[in-house]
């Protein structure tokens, strides 16, 4: 494990990476890394991820309780998840970019994604000639209810790297910051290449 300096210093950068790329408009976005056992770095909620200073990075228990008096990211539970259901990830990251909360409401259910080279950005895919799937779900700001509906498609399902909120945005996560980011990456390409594709049929 990072020590909490580094990993604070780790969200400020992936923040002002994904503000370059416009996937966090407006205080849209959270990030997050896995620090111990059980604690987890996150950003606070309603600050502007491109402009974030380490008092804006704070940390909760697998709960999701403060350990401090700053209000974590409201789709905090959303980042539990992703470290309960898989112990090797370290990083998780939220962008509200546009290609993602334009496929989400125009895909039903899910995007499939095949035959692309970039499918092999994700772990364990060596071949184009794959299907990858990425689960849509209906946007709810109870996120208790959210995350538990999350949490039971990924149970029952191998091979997600990510998922994405209808009119809202995309989850991905990694190993540690700089593979969420990669994966974020992938996503967008991929986003894009499927509405551009869309918008030819
Ligand atoms: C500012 S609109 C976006 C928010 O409602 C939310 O979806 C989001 O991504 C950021 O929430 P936050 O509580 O700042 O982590
Ligand atoms: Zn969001």
């Amino acid at each position: 494990m990072k020590k909490l300096e580094e990993v604070i210093v780790e969200i400020i950068e992936a923040g002002r990476f994904l503000d370059a790329k416009g996937w966090v408009p407006a205080t849209s976005g959270n990030l997050s890394v896995r620090v111990d056992i059980d604690k987890i770095a996150i950003t606070a909620s309603g600050r502007h991820k491109g402009r974030l200073k380490p008092e804006d990075i704070i940390l909760v228990d697998l709960e999701g309780q403060a350990l401090g008096d700053k209000k974590p990211s409201a789709e905090t539970l959303l980042h539990l998840l992703v470290y309960r259901t898989f112990p090797n990830v370290n990083a998780v990251v939220h962008t509200h970019s546009p290609n993602a909360t334009l496929i989400s409401r125009i895909a039903k259910g899910r995007v499939e994604l095949e035959d692309y080279e970039l499918l092999k950005a994700f772990p364990e895919i060596k071949t184009h000639e794959t299907r990858l799937s990425v689960p849509v779900f209906e946007n709810d700001q109870d996120m208790k209810r959210l995350s538990e509906k999350v949490e039971g498609y990924i149970k029952k399902h191998s091979n997600v790297y990510g998922f994405l909120i209808g009119s809202h945005g995309l989850y991905t996560w990694g190993e540690s910051m700089e593979r969420a980011i990669l994966h974020a990456e992938a996503y967008e390409f991929l986003f894009e290449c499927e509405i551009k594709l869309m918008s030819m049929r």
